[in-house]
């Protein structure tokens, strides 16, 4: 569990945030470019001087109150930039080893090797930074972070300085980090995508502050926050591979709410985790199961609440696997962007039982 109560000011700009971060997984800072993403995770880390409380699985990094302030190499974090910064004069292997011998025997969890594997630099150990691209870069200084057997890692935008192919050479050692380590991860990224692929824990920011902290899927089908507005709006879905229809390319995915039928190119095994993007603007709604359409997917949902949302639309969020009134936890979320004439047309309320037709969807990988 992370806590922090940091304030900053600066001629401009005032960072003023209240953070209860969970102790694994990945949490991703997230809001336009300016509203203190960075800032944030710089103080966390006592790269700034703000003030205020930051205790790290209650261990005290810094508390004001008490006089309290523990220099950032006395911190048991690993930082990664947006561009590795890497000892030009070091091995692959001594850089790695660098950060190693920052590390007091005592608090050394990550045996180097594990590092080394979970990023897939074994082959490059004797190359000089120099000689290695700029997504093996980021993976050697990934791996560096990590040998010094952090607490938490800290990552700002790490894939912001790749190209389109770089950033999806190392997306999947990040899901892989986040996946097998016990350690939560921190991550700042402008990039929606980014966040819905890897984060499960989300605090938006806007102007210095907290405009929302939560769940991922919670937070983007939220009416009341801009992410679940206009265009663009999306939920994110959780599912299984359950089987796979080879002669169709049709898999059948599992999720809290029901099963969804996708067609697959490439295949994932049984029982591999994937994640849905489901725009909002793929969704439509009917009373009844329609009959006679091309579309796979067709969902009982309730209706959550309703919101208009730019010239005569709505965005309607809603409920797949369990009754809005239910008291059962659970379910999936998602948001269907209608026309108000249709919505009015269908006399849509709140808590209303309806079928959502599901157009199109994309996987997260
Ligand atoms: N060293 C500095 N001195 C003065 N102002 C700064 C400094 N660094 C950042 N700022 C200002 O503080 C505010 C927050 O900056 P910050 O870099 O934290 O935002 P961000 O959300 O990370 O932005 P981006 O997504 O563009 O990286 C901005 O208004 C920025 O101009």
């Amino acid at each position: 569990m992370i806590e922090a109560r940091l304030q900053l000011t600066r001629t401009d700009f005032a960072l003023d945030v209240d953070l209860q971060l969970p102790g694994r997984g990945v949490t991703a800072l997230f809001g336009p470019s300016g509203c203190g993403k960075t800032t944030c995770l710089r103080s966390l880390a006592g790269l700034e001087r703000a003030r205020g409380r930051v205790a790290v699985n209650q261990t005290v990094w810094q508390d004001d109150a008490q006089k309290q302030w523990l220099p950032t190499h006395r911190r048991a974090l690993g930082y990664v930039f947006q561009e590795a910064s890497l000892f030009a004069h070091l091995s692959v292997q001594g850089n790695i080893a660098y950060g190693l011998r920052r590390t007091p025997a005592e608090r050394r969890k990550v045996p180097h090797e594990h590092a080394v594997e979970l990023l897939g630099i074994g082959h490059l150990l004797e190359r000089m930074p120099s000689t290695l691209s700029g997504g093996e870069r980021q993976r050697v200084a990934i791996a560096r972070a990590l040998a010094t057997s952090p607490e938490v890692l800290l990552m700002d935008e790490p894939l912001a300085a790749l190209d389109a192919q770089r950033k999806a050479e190392v997306l999947p050692y990040l899901e892989q980090l986040q996946r097998s380590l016990l350690i939560p991860i921190v991550y700042v990224s402008h990039s929606m995508d980014e966040v819905a692929r890897l984060a499960q824990h989300m605090v938006l920011l806007r102007a210095g502050q907290v405009v929302a902290q939560g769940a991922v899927t919670e937070l983007l089908s939220s009416l009341d926050l801009p992410l679940a507005q206009g265009d663009l709006a999306a939920a994110v879905v959780q599912a299984r591979v359950q089987s796979h229809d080879t002669g169709d390319c049709l898999s059948t995915l599992e999720f809290d709410g029901g099963k969804l039928l996708l067609v697959m190119n490439r295949p994932r095994a049984v029982g591999t985790l994937v994640q849905l993007r489901v725009q909002a603007r793929d969704v439509s709604l009917s009373l009844s199961r329609p009959e006679g359409t091309s579309i796979l997917n067709i969902l009982p949902v309730s209706i959550l609440g309703m919101r208009e949302d730019g010239p005569g639309q709505v965005m309607v969020s809603l409920q797949a696997g369990r009754p809005a009134h239910s008291a059962a936890q659970g379910g999936t979320r998602l948001l269907a962007r209608l026309s108000r004439h249709s919505a009015q047309a269908l006399e849509l309320q709140v808590g209303m039982q309806v079928f959502a037709q599901i157009k199109g969807m994309a996987l997260l990988d």
